[in-house]
């Protein structure tokens, strides 16, 4: 029986590139609603893997899944095109944040809504909800996006995502190359969106310091593996969870294997 309370469940997936590489073999996880979990891992681990799995995208790049399964809202998402994921609510914001650099913010937040409802007022009504929660979006409304920072352009990533009316927000290193304030402010954003309207979100992070203030749970990831999992206040104070997976070594020094952790709840 599906658990209703739960937005996504991803269940021991293992996935391969070109039927060859293998970039994930028992990855595990799940997203109540309402929530936001971050995946975090460190380079290679396998978190851009992971969200292009969730959202059926592993196939344009010759990826497969071989087995495991990932649910969302109940139905098995390998059987639904990306597209119509979308129009159901689950809407990646993949790295890279492929803003329109020759067309303004605002025309790049428009593109966003193409595939529901064109009505001007509708539209309308949903910029200005975007531009309530990114203040900057609307000073910088008529300037070619190729012009703006690189945090405004992860604003408007993410803005273009919210005209899709997302239930699940699936996004790949927001801080990836932005300056830590400009991190803190898209994440207080994102919990702010969070809390005041239901909006789930799975957030993969090498950040895993900011990401674990702002999420309510995290999964790890190591070599295509979901290893540990739990409460993000409770990872965020475990010293040898840090060091050991977080890469957050406050001595300075790899810690030894030996030292490796008891899970805080081992993912099988
Ligand atoms: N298109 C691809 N074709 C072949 N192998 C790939 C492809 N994309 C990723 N891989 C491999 O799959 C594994 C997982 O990579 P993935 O990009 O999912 O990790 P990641 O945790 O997101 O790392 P990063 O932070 O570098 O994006 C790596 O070994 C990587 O080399």
């Amino acid at each position: 029986m599906p658990d209703n309370d739960v937005i996504l469940a991803v269940d021991t997936i293992h996935a391969t590139y070109n039927h060859a590489i293998t970039a994930l073999h028992g990855v595990s996880f799940e997203i109540r609603r309402g929530e936001i979990l971050a995946l975090l891992g460190a380079n290679g681990a396998g978190k851009t893997t992971t969200l292009k799995a969730v959202s059926n995208l592993l196939p344009a790049e010759r990826g497969q899944i071989n087995a495991g399964t990932i649910r969302y809202d109940g139905a098995d998402v390998s059987r639904r095109k990306p597209g119509d994921l979308v129009r159901a609510g689950l809407v990646p914001v993949l790295e890279g944040r492929h803003c329109f650099k020759s067309l303004t913010v605002e025309e790049n937040l428009i593109a966003g809504g193409i595939g529901r409802s064109g009505r001007r007022a509708e539209i309308n009504q949903d910029l200005e909800r975007i531009y309530a929660y990114f203040p900057r979006l609307r000073e910088k409304r008529r300037t070619l996006s190729g012009l703006t920072s690189g945090g405004e352009q992860q604003m408007t990533a993410i803005g273009r995502a919210l005209m899709s009316r997302p239930r699940l927000l699936v996004l790949d290193e927001p801080s990836m190359g932005l300056a830590p304030l400009i991190v803190q402010d898209i994440f207080q954003t994102l919990r702010k969106l969070n809390r005041e309207t239901g909006l789930s979100i799975l957030v993969a992070e090498q950040n895993s310091a900011v990401a674990l203030r702002y999420a309510d749970h995290a999964t790890v990831l190591e070599n295509g593996v979901s290893v540990l999992a739990g409460a993000a206040a409770d990872l965020r104070q475990r010293e040898d969870v840090r060091a050991f997976y977080l890469g957050q070594s406050t001595a300075g020094q790899q810690p030894s294997p030996a030292a490796k952790p008891t899970h805080l709840h081992a993912v099988a």
